[in-house]
């Protein structure tokens, strides 16, 4: 299964993570974040008043879709997306299946006033201490990778400043990731061990979540802005990183979902 390769790889790169390769952007001006403005992406998605609150991903490849949009100035990039109207970013780093570097994050934190989730197959907590030091607000947490070790994950994210949000997709993971307490839960519209995207996930799942008073982010698979009409009573916000990147003018696309 693919999942299972990416989260070794994953695993092989984390177990190599020194201290010195986890302070490596104390020299870049991006460390400025220490002590900077935080961002908080609870607040981006449930302040939007006039717009839909998007987080628009930037993602180079994927294993569903193979090359997606090669990312090569970052800033440009990131400044086109929140100049669609984009509530805040998503930086895909994993390398190896998805082309991305967490090298993004610093190179457009100091110019973006948005929130940045680090999206990445998180596996060892030496990456939480990564994923602050390289100057992200957020990181995703994907309950099917963590398992019982979910709610270490939480804290451990909690406790470094960063706001964990917590990846579902069946009524078994939204028990869990409920149990440790996370305020963001983003609902997987794609099975992860057949790569096939199903918006009614998102349908059948957030009602659990709103129950408890959480907030809802759909995931994956919104392709035009009419399905964000289809999930508007069910999600707070959305997470869209294919549709964006394969866009003629990602700018443009963004901006039919912000304002569907
Ligand atoms: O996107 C994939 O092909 C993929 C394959 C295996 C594991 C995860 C995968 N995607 C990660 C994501 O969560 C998405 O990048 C994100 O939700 C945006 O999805 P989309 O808008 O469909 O690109």
């Amino acid at each position: 299964m693919i999942l299972d390769q990416i989260v070794q790889a994953s695993t092989i790169r984390a177990e190599a993570l020194t201290p010195g390769h986890m302070s490596r952007f104390a020299d870049s001006r991006s460390m400025a974040h220490i002590g900077r403005e935080r961002f908080s992406l609870l607040k981006a998605i449930t302040g939007a008043v006039d717009r839909n609150s998007i987080i628009a991903e930037m993602k180079p490849a994927s294993p569903s879709k193979g090359h997606l949009r090669a990312i090569t100035d970052p800033v440009a990039v990131s400044q086109d997306l929140i100049g669609g109207g984009c509530c805040a970013l998503s930086v895909i780093t994993e390398p190896a299946f998805f082309h991305g570097s967490i090298t993004t994050i610093p190179a457009i934190r100091d110019e973006t006033k948005v929130p940045i989730l680090r999206k990445d197959f998180i596996v060892d907590k030496k990456q939480i201490e990564e994923t602050r030091n390289a100057g992200a607000d957020a990181v995703l947490l994907i309950t099917a990778v963590l398992g019982d070790q979910l709610g270490e994950f939480v804290d451990a994210a909690r406790k470094a400043g960063l706001e964990p949000l917590v990846e579902v997709h069946d009524r078994q993971e939204v028990r869990t990731a409920l149990d440790t307490g996370a305020d963001l839960i983003g609902i997987n519209n794609r099975n992860l061990k057949n790569l096939k995207t199903d918006l009614s996930t998102t349908i059948r799942l957030a009602p659990m979540i709103k129950r408890a008073d959480r907030t809802v982010i759909a995931e994956s698979g919104v392709t035009w802005p009419c399905d964000i009409r289809t999930l508007r009573s069910y999600a707070n916000g959305y997470l869209i990183g294919s549709s964006i990147m394969a866009a003629e003018n990602p700018r443009r696309r963004l901006e039919g979902f912000v304002y569907a």
